[in-house]
């Protein structure tokens, strides 16, 4: 016998003032695995929480836990009793009780009848020694370890959290979630994460769910997303992206960097042709002449430096090509900092170029 997803969202559309802001979105997630909604402001994705939660109504589709229904049109679990945990943005701790009643609020009983459970969450957040501490004495990143604690103590059988880092200090931010992140593969929970940030999907998610105008545009695992992107903006939403533009001839597409196959496209048909800014190839100019063609990397072009900034551990080189119509940015790892109108010659790597029809 199969056994059926942790989570399963199926179909789900809602509409405000007619307008669909989710539509017709589906996913599962596994027990213990993390699954990110990403997508930039207004696409849908804290609707699609929201729903899960239980706060909001979807007006098609349907949602499942262990396979189980708990809503559709017609029938609708309670948010309480859904197993479902939640971590919003703002996270707020309730600022009278301390925070030993704090992580216990979820539990029947409370602290005194669930002491074991609450000295453990604490320990695994290493907040024990903060067990009688009040919220105000806290800091924000002690706050939302108290807050991850108290999610958890329930044993929720999914646990929805809607930005959950977007509060604290760039960098406090990314070993919270690392440790986040241990403690809930330790407890086996589904997780349901939304976030705008791309760095945080790639670092929590096992399965990326991009949403783009109420849609899911593409979902896998992050290697996926970022190596097999479905169009130019999925590309371009995980780095920065270089994009040289041209015509289909004969299922080809001519640029100063050799051709590029473009099958199944008609002659005339404008393409994008991508690439991220660490896979050109950057060679010096030997008066005049540059690298000869190979298969990798095509054709070199030549181009001058516009302008080369250090970043800390690389460096992003911009240069515009001999004729003066393509820019494009290049990132070498370390100091590299070639001064303005240096002749250099560029080639594309191109296993790691991507092709897309204009849209
Ligand atoms: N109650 C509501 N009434 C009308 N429109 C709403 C309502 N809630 C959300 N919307 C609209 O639905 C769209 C999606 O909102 P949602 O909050 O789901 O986006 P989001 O992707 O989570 O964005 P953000 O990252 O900014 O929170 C937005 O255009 C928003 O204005």
């Amino acid at each position: 016998m199969t056994v059926p997803p942790r989570l399963e969202v199926q179909g789900l559309t809602r509409r405000f003032d007619g307008r669909a802001v989710v539509d017709d979105v589906s996913f599962q997630v596994e027990a213990g695995q993390v699954a990110c909604l990403l997508g930039p402001s207004g696409c849908g994705k804290s609707t699609t929480l929201r729903i899960v939660a239980g706060v909001d109504m979807q007006d098609t589709g349907r949602i499942l836990v262990d396979g189980q229904l708990v809503c559709d049109t017609q029938f609708r679990i309670p948010p309480e009793q859904r197993a479902i945990g939640l971590m919003f943005q703002d996270f707020a701790l309730f600022p009278h009780l301390p925070v030993r009643d704090n992580v216990a609020f979820g539990l029947a009983g409370g602290w005194k009848a669930n002491r074991a459970r609450v000295a453990e969450l604490l320990e695994r957040v290493h907040m024990s020694r903060h067990i009688d501490s009040y919220p105000h004495e806290l800091s924000g990143g002690e706050q939302q370890r108290v807050a991850l604690a108290r999610a958890l103590a329930p044993r929720p059988r999914v646990l929805l959290m809607d930005e959950p880092f977007s509060g604290l200090d760039e960098r406090l931010r990314d070993g919270i979630r690392d440790e986040t992140l241990a403690l809930l593969k330790e407890e086996g929970t589904a997780v349901l994460l939304v976030t705008h940030e791309p760095h945080e999907a790639m670092r929590m998610a096992d399965q990326i769910l991009l949403m783009r105008g109420g849609r899911i545009v593409q979902q896998g695992a992050p290697y996926n997303l970022y190596n097999a992107p479905v169009d130019r903006q999925a590309a371009g939403f995980f780095s920065d992206i270089n994009v040289l533009t041209g015509r289909v001839r004969g299922a080809l597409t001519a640029t100063p960097f050799g051709e590029f196959l473009t099958p199944g496209l008609p002659d005339g048909a404008e393409v994008d042709i991508v690439i991220r800014p660490q896979h050109l190839k950057i060679d010096f100019d030997r008066a005049g002449q540059g690298p000869a063609p190979t298969p990798q990397n095509g054709t070199a072009a030549r181009a001058r430096v516009t302008r080369a900034r250090y970043l800390g551990r690389e460096s992003l080189v911009e240069f515009t090509s001999d004729e003066g119509t393509i820019t494009l940015n290049a990132t070498v790892p370390g100091v590299f900092l070639p001064p303005p109108g240096t002749p250099m010659w560029l080639m594309l790597r191109r296993d790691r170029v991507f092709v897309f029809p204009r849209g």
